[in-house]
């Protein structure tokens, strides 16, 4: 199905040359109950998208796109585990990891497996090689084995912390490991070693360092089994890599890496948090989930945020869209969605293998407030591009600094206010600006954003959040007729990288390289 031949979609392209001249201004003007009509509230949670540059017949029409594109029909697959990421023929369950009660066996022994071992960690009953009990945990891992636990980590760590110190390490440049080796004790440091597929080559590298130091300072492999633990659908290569079947937890090929906080790639965060906020964590995204599929597609949250990515996206041609949480431990996030958004939409073939017509995934990024106000919120302003904002706010604050949080969140509301209303060029002359500098003053606006507000941060709260953005991408990806869920974008630099490794050491020929290439390999080879 070609979406944009569909009357739905032509139905949109016809009310989008409509819309797109009128300013937010206009819209408020136009509708006193903007707010109440363009807000949601679901189990302390609201969302309000009274600043996107929407009308009533928008919405109206946005969800017969979603009839349209089958959407009901795609959530039933994905609910009955049907292979619906086809190019892999591999189910989406990552809902099941948090199923509570009705999780399937496989996922209630490991996450009670997870309990045992964060028991004997934050106990002490665990020992390293010498008899010490552990005080730093390190998950190395990269893109879905790090972001999600890292960034949950730093969102939660606040309220929550045993005592354990835990660290992540991803990157394959030394620089990101060694610092870290240098001011940990091999004695009472444990590493998780977290890779779906277990062939990553970062994480191996990475791996490889941590075990060479493990066992510089403990002169006996069997040091390992007190020291390494990992995480992985591949029990074979985990095996091969040394590390005892007791000390690996699996999860399955169903489980996208992008999607996988929930599984036992979560287990540095229950180190971290504890074990009873891990599982606040599961509850809330789990509560999510009930009401993603169970809710009409006029109060669905995660269906509601996709129509308008869409909007903006198809219809009002924004290419990116920015992340602003006004909320420091949200610092990562952005990076945390970057991974989710663009590495499963950021594609152009559709479902049947033909090129997609359409614009698809933003380009997605962002920074805490109001630090990004004194970098980049210039160009929101005044830079003429189009750029669809989600503001993330929690209405209490963990730290009762008096001044900080009201302050915070008063610029948050600013923001929005500003870059939605702008300011005319009336205003600027009544407010007495020199003739000459007036042209400078003006803010076009009209820049649409939604809020989200947040009673607090908890596991609970956290776990809500992401799981709606997750079945957001889903929307989306059906909305577009793509595989959320497969990421061959990511291969053609894995293999060029594997033949340039040799070229750099001074080994074979690099002729089949393009002249930068080789000019490149020159230059570095030092
Ligand atoms: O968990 P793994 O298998 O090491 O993969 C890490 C990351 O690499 C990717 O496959 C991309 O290269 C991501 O999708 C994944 O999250």
């Amino acid at each position: 199905m070609n979406l944009i031949e569909t009357p739905a979609w032509q139905a949109l392209a016809a009310h989008a040359e409509k819309l797109r001249p009128q300013h937010l201004r206009q819209l408020f003007a136009d509708d006193p109950d903007r707010f109440q009509r363009f807000s949601l509230q679901h189990d302390g949670l609201l969302l309000d998208f009274s600043k996107q540059r929407i009308t009533a017949e928008t919405r109206t029409l946005l969800q017969e796109l979603a009839r349209t594109a089958r959407l009901d029909e795609w959530k039933q697959k994905m609910l009955a585990g049907e292979p619906i990421n086809h190019t892999e023929q591999r189910a989406v369950r990552h809902m099941d990891l948090r199923a509570g009660e009705q999780a399937p066996p496989e996922v209630r022994a490991v996450l009670k497996r997870m309990r045992d071992f964060c028991e004997q960690i934050h106990s002490g009953a665990w020992r390293g090689f010498s008899g010490d009990r552990i005080t730093d945990v390190v998950n190395i891992g990269i893109g879905g084995s790090d972001l999600g636990p890292r960034m949950a980590t730093r969102a939660l760590i606040a309220r929550h912390h045993p005592n354990l110190d835990v660290h992540y390490i991803a990157n394959i440049d030394a620089a990101d490991i060694a610092p870290l080796l240098a001011r940990l004790n091999p004695r009472t440091t444990l590493f998780i070693v977290a890779s779906k597929t277990f062939t990553t080559l970062e994480t191996l590298t990475n791996a490889r360092s941590a075990r060479d130091w493990l066992l510089a300072a403990a002169s006996h492999e069997s040091a390992i089994a007190r020291h390494f633990v990992a995480i992985s659908t591949n029990l074979e290569l985990t095996r091969q890599f040394g590390i005892a079947s007791e000390n690996v937890f699996e999860f399955w090929d169903w489980v996208g890496g992008r999607f996988s906080l929930w599984s036992a790639i979560g287990l540095s965060l229950a180190l971290a948090i504890g074990w009873r906020p891990f599982e606040q964590l599961l509850a809330g995204a789990h509560a999510m989930d009930r009401h993603f599929i169970e809710t009409p597609a006029a109060d669905n949250l995660p269906l509601t945020l996709a129509l308008l990515s869409l909007w903006n996206t198809d219809f009002l041609d924004a290419s990116t869209a920015a992340i602003l949480p006004y909320a420091q431990s949200f610092a990562l996030l952005p990076a945390y969605l970057q991974q989710l958004e663009m590495e499963s939409n950021g594609k152009q073939t559709d479902r049947d293998g033909q090129p997609l017509s359409v614009a698809t995934s933003p380009i997605l990024w962002g920074e805490a407030g109001t630090n990004g106000q004194h970098s980049f919120y210039q160009l929101f302003h005044q830079g003429g591009r189009i750029i669809p904002s989600d503001f993330i706010v929690l209405r209490t604050s963990d730290f009762p600094l008096p001044g900080h949080h009201v302050s915070l969140l008063a610029n948050c509301l600013a923001q929005s206010a500003a870059l939605a209303f702008g300011q005319t060029a009336d205003e600027v002359r009544a407010a007495g600006v020199p003739e000459a500098l007036s042209p400078y003053k003006i803010f076009p606006g009209n820049q649409p954003s939604t809020t989200f507000v947040l009673p607090a941060l908890t596991p609970y709260t956290l776990g809500q959040l992401l799981a709606l953005f997750e079945h957001k991408v889903f929307c989306l990806g059906v909305l577009w007729n793509l595989n959320s869920f497969d990421q061959w974008g990511v291969e053609l630099g894995k293999q060029l990288a594997s033949q340039l490794t040799p070229l750099l050491e001074g080994d074979g020929d690099a002729h089949g390289f393009d002249t930068s290439t080789r000019g490149l390999i020159a230059a570095l080879r030092g």
